[in-house]
């Protein structure tokens, strides 16, 4: 429960952490509910200010009013907060290619949600939108930053695994000390932010922030069965099935979509990587990290904006490379990177590999051009007929993603229902060689469901259809 903590005064543009406020005492827990409620919308005032500040010297006032400005939008924030994958017909086919808007608007949604969440006295405050930690709090939660909770490590600095006073498990992102060059403090406010602006069963969910003095933290929500790199590399128990690799490439399909097409405003990730997806307990994905993340108007002459390169090694669209601009398609061709990262097990660039076969991409791209699909498989795939159509099927969506300009490849919008094709089609693949199987001799079939919420595949454990694998 947090509604006893801190919160920003809504004069305030930085936070400043108050002893008056920071215990866990009594008195702060007796509060009325009326009175946290009030307390608890400055706060996400207060979270909104900081964002703005250095940007434009925003009143809180200011960020609810401007009806204009947040009509076209609002209605349509306003029918996502639970979304599924599919909503707002009225955006179908619109083009996503957009330009950044000069500032970072604020819809004042967050408000509203807020409203309409607070009714429960009982509901966790970051559940009503980012609150603003104290680094007290913090040191508790991780045990004063303990070698043992680090979960990871990054450019911006240490992810610990960390438990609130709530029982909640958070990941703590704590930033380098020594990193706080201008940049680093803009991917800092830009991932607040961002995470600030959306809602996505397939997106990590921002819990709160923490800014005070050299210390920069960023708390989110945890995602327990580490990143997709780890799966893929057999570090986190089985290797991955392929109708689970194919689960996993929807979900982040579903992710990317939202952010192109059905946020306020469009969002492009620009570091789509295996690092970056986060694997639940039940193999679904959530994508992380939106350090880079680039916010674009909604300005449909504009057809791309014009921004100094940032990604990652190999994932970096080469036509953004060449020409400094950004579009959604280059979240799209790191997409597509990452669908062959999924398909052969290997990263983008594997610099212990022959020269020829350094770049997975050119390398997987070649031998799909030579029909040798078979051979691109990661060796721990199983390669059954279902196995190997999904294959093909997958690279061949790769292979669109990855074009080297920009106007031949599909919207993330298109990938998603290429891969629900996909999907449908290796269901019935394996029902037909399950009963085809049953028929004709004794093998055992079974129907598992392991890896999905969505609904069992049936999983084919007679391996009547596997081809000899054959080392690339
Ligand atoms: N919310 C989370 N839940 C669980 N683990 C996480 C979470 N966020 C990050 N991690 C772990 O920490 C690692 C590093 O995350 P981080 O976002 O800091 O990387 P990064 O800074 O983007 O790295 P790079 O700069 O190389 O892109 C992730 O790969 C993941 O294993």
């Amino acid at each position: 429960m947090f509604l006893h903590k801190t919160y920003v005064q809504p004069e305030d543009f930085f936070w400043i952490e108050s002893p008056k406020h920071g215990g866990t005492g009594a008195q702060a827990k007796n509060v009325s509910a009326f009175s946290a409620i009030r307390r608890a919308a400055k706060k996400v005032v207060g979270v909104f200010a900081f964002l703005f500040s250095g940007q434009r010297n925003l009143k809180p006032r200011e960020c609810r009013s401007d009806p204009g400005e947040i009509s076209s939008t609002h209605d349509r924030e306003s029918t996502l907060s639970g979304w599924t994958g599919y909503s707002s017909p009225s955006t179908f086919g619109r083009s996503t290619e957009r330009k950044v808007s000069g500032q970072y608007r604020f819809s004042g949604s967050r408000f509203q949600n807020f409203g309409k969440d607070s009714s429960s006295s009982s509901s966790k405050s970051w559940q009503l939108g980012p609150v603003i930690f104290s680094f007290v709090e913090l040191q508790r939660a991780t045990a004063n930053f303990a070698l043992n909770n680090q979960i990871g490590e990054g450019g911006f600095g240490t992810v610990f695994k960390g438990k609130l006073d709530d029982g909640t498990f958070v990941a703590i992102k704590r930033a380098r000390k020594n990193n706080y060059g201008k940049s680093w403090l803009t991917e800092f406010k830009n991932e607040i932010y961002t995470l600030s602006k959306i809602e996505h069963m397939n997106l990590v969910k921002l819990y709160g922030f923490l800014e005070h003095e050299d210390e920069k933290v960023i708390v989110v929500e945890y995602v327990n069965n580490g990143n997709l790199r780890e799966h893929l590399d057999g570090l986190r128990g089985n290797r991955l099935e392929m109708a689970e690799r194919l689960e996993i490439a929807i979900d982040v399909a579903h992710a990317l979509t939202y952010l192109h097409t059905y946020t306020e405003t469009a969002i492009i990730h620009r570091d789509i990587k295996a690092s970056n997806i986060l694997i639940t307990d039940k193999l679904r994905a959530k994508v992380a990290d939106f350090g880079f993340a680039r916010l674009v108007s909604d300005d449909s002459e504009a057809t791309h904006i014009s921004t100094q390169v940032k990604g990652s090694a190999g994932y970096v669209d080469p036509d953004y490379l060449r020409t400094f601009q950004l579009t959604d398609k280059s979240d799209v061709y790191s997409y597509g990177v990452l669908l062959i990262e999924l398909l052969t097990g290997r990263r983008p660039i594997e610099l212990k590999r022959p020269r020829k076969d350094r770049l997975t991409v050119k390398w997987a791209l070649k031998r799909h051009i030579e029909d040798e699909v078979v051979l691109v498989m990661d060796p721990f795939l199983k390669r059954n007929r279902a196995a190997i159509e999904v294959a093909e099927k997958m690279l061949r969506l790769a292979s669109e993603c990855v074009a080297p300009t920009r106007g031949p490849r599909p919207s993330m919008k298109d990938c998603v229902e290429k891969l629900w094709g996909i999907r449908r089609e290796m269901k019935e693949t394996m029902l037909c060689s399950s009963a085809s199987v049953s028929s004709s001799s004794s093998a055992t079939h079974s129907f598992l469901g392991r890896d999905s919420d969505r609904f069992a595949l049936p999983r084919i454990i007679d391996d009547e259809n596997t081809t000899q694998l054959v080392s690339p």
